[in-house]
């Protein structure tokens, strides 16, 4: 049902894990995909697997934000679909958080976002079409974890960011909206550790990780031109992790 044939889509930290995953399903629903990552290695391996496209980009950087998406549409034409997915989740607890903790997940997952879309927004607004999806979390929105204040803070603030723009560029069919995942198998979730990976499979209701794919699949969902009247909105991708009223729940 959802044929993204013909579409162009840009996916930031596309290069691993949910990235990865997002690239790989939107390729498989048909749409040429461009991996946007600062891990140039890894990116083009991932474009080499889908027949799609690597561009360096730090997200941190304005400048190359603008140069990059404009980039895409001097060569393809168009952008129809953006994946703003990049962020980091280092864990420090809050005592001994600094100001440079602080502004480096902040600059990552939150500004960074923004100088993305920001400039996707634009393109999408001219051509009266675009699809923005947001990889957000459900920490920060819904839960929270010891050691991510920071993220949790950033992870809300997209979704607030979200709303507005969702607003903002309705009436030029766009949509914005954003995917909360539970906790996926990534290098990134394997860098938290074997007892934090250990702890959440007893603690998610299917007793599984969740999959880079099964984000992807997400994706392709808000991506598609048949979803155009869903703006403003989250899907909880997390295998039921939030559900429980209490441990007994978990079965
Ligand atoms: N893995 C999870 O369980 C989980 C859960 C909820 C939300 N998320 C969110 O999903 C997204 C991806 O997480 P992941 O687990 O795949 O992480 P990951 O560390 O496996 O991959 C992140 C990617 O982002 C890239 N990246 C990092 N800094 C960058 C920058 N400045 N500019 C461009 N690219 C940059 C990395 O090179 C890498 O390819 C993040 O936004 C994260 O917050 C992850
Ligand atoms: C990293 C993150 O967002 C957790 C797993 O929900």
């Amino acid at each position: 049902m959802f044929d993204l044939t013909g579409q162009i889509a840009f996916v930031t930290g596309g290069a691993n894990g949910i990235g990865k995953g997002i690239v790989e399903a939107l390729s498989q629903a048909g749409a040429f995909v461009i991996i946007g990552d600062i891990d140039e290695e890894n990116g083009k391996k991932t474009a080499e697997k889908v027949n799609g496209q690597y561009v360096y980009l730090d997200v941190t950087n304005q400048a190359l934000c603008e140069k990059v998406v404009n980039q895409i549409v001097e060569e393809h034409g168009k952008l129809n679909i953006l994946c703003s997915n990049t962020g980091i989740f280092p864990q420090v607890m809050i005592e001994d958080m600094t100001e440079s903790d602080w502004n480096k997940t902040i600059d990552i997952n939150l500004k960074g976002m923004f100088f993305v879309v920001q400039q996707a927004l634009k393109v999408m607004k001219k051509q009266n079409y675009g699809r923005v999806i947001l990889t957000s979390s459900v920490t920060g929105p819904i839960t929270g974890y010891p050691g991510w204040a920071h993220y949790g803070a950033s992870k809300a603030g997209q979704l607030g960011f979200m709303r507005s723009a969702a607003l903002e560029y309705a009436k030029f069919g766009v949509t914005v909206n954003a995917i909360q995942p539970g906790n996926i198998l990534t290098e990134g979730l394997k860098a938290q550790g074997e007892a934090y990976l250990e702890g959440t499979r007893q603690i998610v209701p299917t007793h599984e990780l969740g999959e880079p794919i099964d984000i992807g699949y997400a994706a392709v969902f808000f991506g598609a031109k048949e979803t155009k009247y869903i703006t403003g909105q989250c899907i909880v991708v997390d295998g039921g992790q939030i559900l429980p009223e209490e441990p007994s729940g978990i079965l």
